[in-house]
C-alpha cells in the first residue's frame, strides 16, 4: 500500500518501508449501536431463566438415572453452552461416577460403543483419567477395529470425538481416529442429510478443538431435532444464549467506541484494523458474564499486540524498532521523547491500557499479576525484535533458533498470562509463576498457533519481506520440499494437542477454568487459522461466525 508508506511526518521520505496490503475492516461502525454505560444483560427473561436453571439443577441432583444417561445429560448441558451454571453439580456427579465406575483407570461399566465413548470423553474433559483400553473390546481377532462398527454411525462419531482427547503413547486412540475418520468420510454420502451434516461438521471441527459458543449455537438446532430432547434444557439454552449475547453486544460496542475515540487505527493505517475480531478473540477465551471486565482488558491487549506485530512485521524500520524495543524494556512514559511520532501514539496507548489493568487489579488486591504481565510483554517485544533483525540481515535461522522465538511471537504465552490477570482469586501468584514458565499446555497452545499460522499465512507474508517462516527454515535445513515441511508442521500440531491434553489430565494445582482459557486460545486458532488466516482476511468465516454469535439471536 504505497499510499500510506510515508504518512509519518517524522519519517524520512526515502526510508524503505515494508507495508502489507491488508484487507480493510469489514464492520465499520456497526457495533457502536450497542455501546452502553450499563452492563446489565437483557433481563426480560431473567425470571424464566432462573426457574429453568433450578429445574435442570434438580434433574442433575436426582439419583435414579443410570450413569450413562446422566453423563449424556451432562454432555448435552455442556454442548448447549449452559454448563457454566452447573459447574459444582456437574463436578460432583462426574467425580462420583469416576470414583464408582473407574477402577485403576479402567471403566468397569458395560455398554455400547457410543455410551462408552461419551463417558470416556466427558470424564477426560474434566481432567479425570480413564484408560482407552475400554475400546479394546471393539477390535476383532486381528487386533484392528471391527468392520462391524462401520454400520454404527453414532458409535463411530462418538469414538471419533473421544479419540481427540488422546495423550502421548495411546496407540489405540490413534487407530480409532484413523479408523473413524476414514469410514465416516466414506459412508457420509449414504446417510440422511441431517446425520451427514453432523458427520461433516465433526470431521472438519472436532468437539475438542471447537469453540464452545460456536458449538452451542450449532448444537441448539441439532438437539432440537432430537425427538428425545429435554424441553426444559433446550429452552434454557436458547434464552441463556440470547441473554449472554446481549451482554457481549454491549462489550463489543464499548470497545469499538473506545477504539474509535482513540483513533489509533486511523493514525496507523499500515496496521490491520480488526477491533471487532479482537473482541471476538477474547470472547472465545471466556464468554461467561463474570469475565466481562477480563474480556475488556484482553481485547485491548490483543488489539495492541496486533498493532505492534504489524509495526515490527511491516512498517517500522530497524532503527525505529530498536527504539521501540528499548522503550518497552524500560516501560516508562518518559521514553516517549525517544520515539518517532507514530510510535509515540502506540507506546502511550499501550501504557494507558496497562494503567487501566493496574487500576482493576489494585481494586481486587491482585497487583502481583502486573509484573508477570509486563515481563511477558517485554519478552514478546524482544522476540519481535529478534525476528526483525533476522529479516534486516537476511538471516535464515535454523529450526532450533527459530522455534523458541516464534513460539513467543505467536503471542500465546503473553495472552495466556493476560487471560489469567482478569480471572480473579483462582489465579494465585503460584499460578502466575507456573504460567509464565512455559508449562506444557502453554507451549502446546503456542505451537498450535505458530504452526497453523505458518501453514496458512506463509505465501501471503512472503509476498512482502517477512521473516523466514518455519517452512523455509525447515526446507533449507533439511534440503526438502514444502510438502515435507507442512507435514512436519502437522505432526507438531498433533503432538502439541497431546501435550495440552496431557497437562490437563495431570494437573492437580491449576483449576480447570484457567486451563480452559489456554485451551480456548488454541481452539481459536484451530477454527480461524485452519484453511486460511481468517483474522487478517476477516470477510468470510470470521464475519459469519461473529454475526451468528454476537448479532443474530437464536429464534425462541
Ligand atoms: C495472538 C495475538 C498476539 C493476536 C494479535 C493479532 C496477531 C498478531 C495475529 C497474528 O498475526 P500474524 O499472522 O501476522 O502473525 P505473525 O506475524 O506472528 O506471523
Amino acid at each position: 500500500m504505497p499510499a500510506v508508506a510515508n504518512f509519518d511526518p517524522n519519517s524520512k521520505l526515502d526510508l524503505p518501508r515494508n507495508v502489507a496490503d491488508y484487507p480493510p475492516n469489514v464492520w465499520g461502525d456497526f457495533f457502536l449501536q450497542y455501546a452502553s454505560e450499563s452492563m446489565e444483560p437483557d433481563q426480560s427473561n431473567a425470571a424464566e431463566i432462573d426457574s429453568l436453571k433450578n429445574e435442570v439443577r434438580n434433574m442433575l441432583a436426582t439419583n435414579n438415572e443410570k450413569p450413562f444417561d446422566k453423563v449424556k445429560f451432562i454432555d448435552s448441558i455442556c454442548r448447549l453452552g449452559v454448563g457454566y451454571h452447573f459447574e459444582h453439580e456437574i463436578d460432583q456427579v462426574l467425580q462420583l461416577i469416576h470414583k464408582t465406575y473407574v477402577v485403576n483407570g479402567e471403566i468397569i461399566l458395560e455398554d455400547n460403543l457410543h455410551s462408552l465413548a461419551v463417558l470416556f470423553r466427558v470424564l477426560r474433559q474434566r481432567g479425570l483419567y480413564v484408560s482407552p483400553d475400554v475400546f479394546k473390546k471393539f477390535k476383532d481377532g486381528q487386533g484392528i477395529f471391527s468392520k462391524r462398527l462401520i454400520a454404527d454411525v453414532e458409535g463411530m462419531l462418538s469414538l471419533y470425538e473421544a479419540s481427540h482427547m488422546m495423550i502421548h503413547g495411546e496407540e489405540i486412540l490413534e487407530e480409532a481416529l484413523a479408523f473413524t475418520s476414514t469410514h465416516l468420510k466414506s459412508i457420509s454420502t449414504q446417510l440422511s442429510p441431517f446425520l451427514a451434516a453432523q458427520v461433516k461438521h465433526s470431521l472438519t471441527q472436532s468437539l475438542r478443538k471447537n469453540l464452545s459458543r460456536l458449538e452451542a449455537r450449532r448444537y441448539i438446532s441439532v438437539y432440537e431435532q432430537d425427538a428425545f430432547h429435554n424441553v426444559v434444557l433446550l429452552r434454557l439454552a436458547k434464552l441463556d444464549f440470547n441473554m449472554l449475547q446481549s451482554l457481549h453486544q454491549k462489550e463489543f460496542g464499548n470497545i469499538c467506541k473506545w477504539s474509535k475515540e482513540l483513533g489509533i487505527t486511523k493514525k496507523l493505517p499500515y496496521a490491520r484494523d480488526r477491533i471487532v475480531e479482537c473482541c471476538f478473540w477474547s470472547m472465545s477465551v471466556y464468554f461467561e458474564p463474570q469475565y466481562s471486565q477480563a474480556r475488556k482488558m484482553m481485547s485491548k491487549v490483543i488489539a495492541h499486540l496486533s498493532f505492534i506485530d504489524d509495526t515490527y512485521d511491516s512498517y517500522g524500520t530497524i532503527d525505529e524498532l530498536e527504539l521501540f524495543t528499548k522503550a518497552v524494556e524500560r516501560w516508562d512514559i518518559s521514553c516517549l521523547d525517544d520515539l518517532p511520532n507514530y510510535m509515540k501514539l502506540l507506546y502511550k496507548s499501550l501504557l494507558n491500557v496497562y494503567e487501566e489493568i493496574k487500576e482493576e487489579t489494585i481494586k481486587e488486591g491482585r497487583e502481583y499479576t502486573l509484573s508477570y504481565f509486563v515481563k511477558d510483554f517485554k519478552t514478546i517485544v524482544q522476540a519481535y525484535m529478534t525476528e526483525a533483525r533476522w529479516l534486516d540481515k537476511n538471516h535464515v535461522p535454523t529450526i532450533e533458533e527459530y522455534m523458541p522465538i516464534s513460539k513467543i511471537t505467536s503471542g500465546y504465552p503473553v495472552l495466556s498470562t493476560t487471560s489469567f490477570v482478569g480471572m480473579g482469586s483462582i489465579a494465585t501468584e503460584d499460578i502466575f509463576n507456573w504460567v509464565t514458565n512455559m508449562p506444557k499446555i502453554v507451549n502446546g497452545a503456542a505451537l498450535v498457533c505458530r504452526l497453523n499460522d505458518e501453514i496458512v499465512s506463509n505465501e501471503f507474508e512472503q509476498q512482502r519481506g517477512h521473516v523466514s517462516s518455519f517452512l523455509e527454515c525447515y526446507m533449507i535445513q533439511y534440503d526438502t520440499n514444502r510438502e515435507a515441511a507442512i507435514q512436519e508442521c502437522e505432526k507438531g500440531i498433533d503432538n502439541a494437542w497431546k501435550d495440552i491434553n496431557e497437562d490437563c489430565l495431570r494437573q492437580t494445582k491449576v483449576p480447570l477454568p484457567l486451563l480452559t482459557s489456554v485451551i480456548n486460545l488454541a481452539r481459536f486458532i484451530e477454527v480461524y487459522y485452519k484453511d486460511k488466516d481468517h483474522y487478517t482476511h476477516s470477510e468470510g468465516l470470521m464475519k459469519t461466525h461473529i454475526k451468528a454469535l454476537i448479532v443474530d439471536p437464536v429464534p425462541v
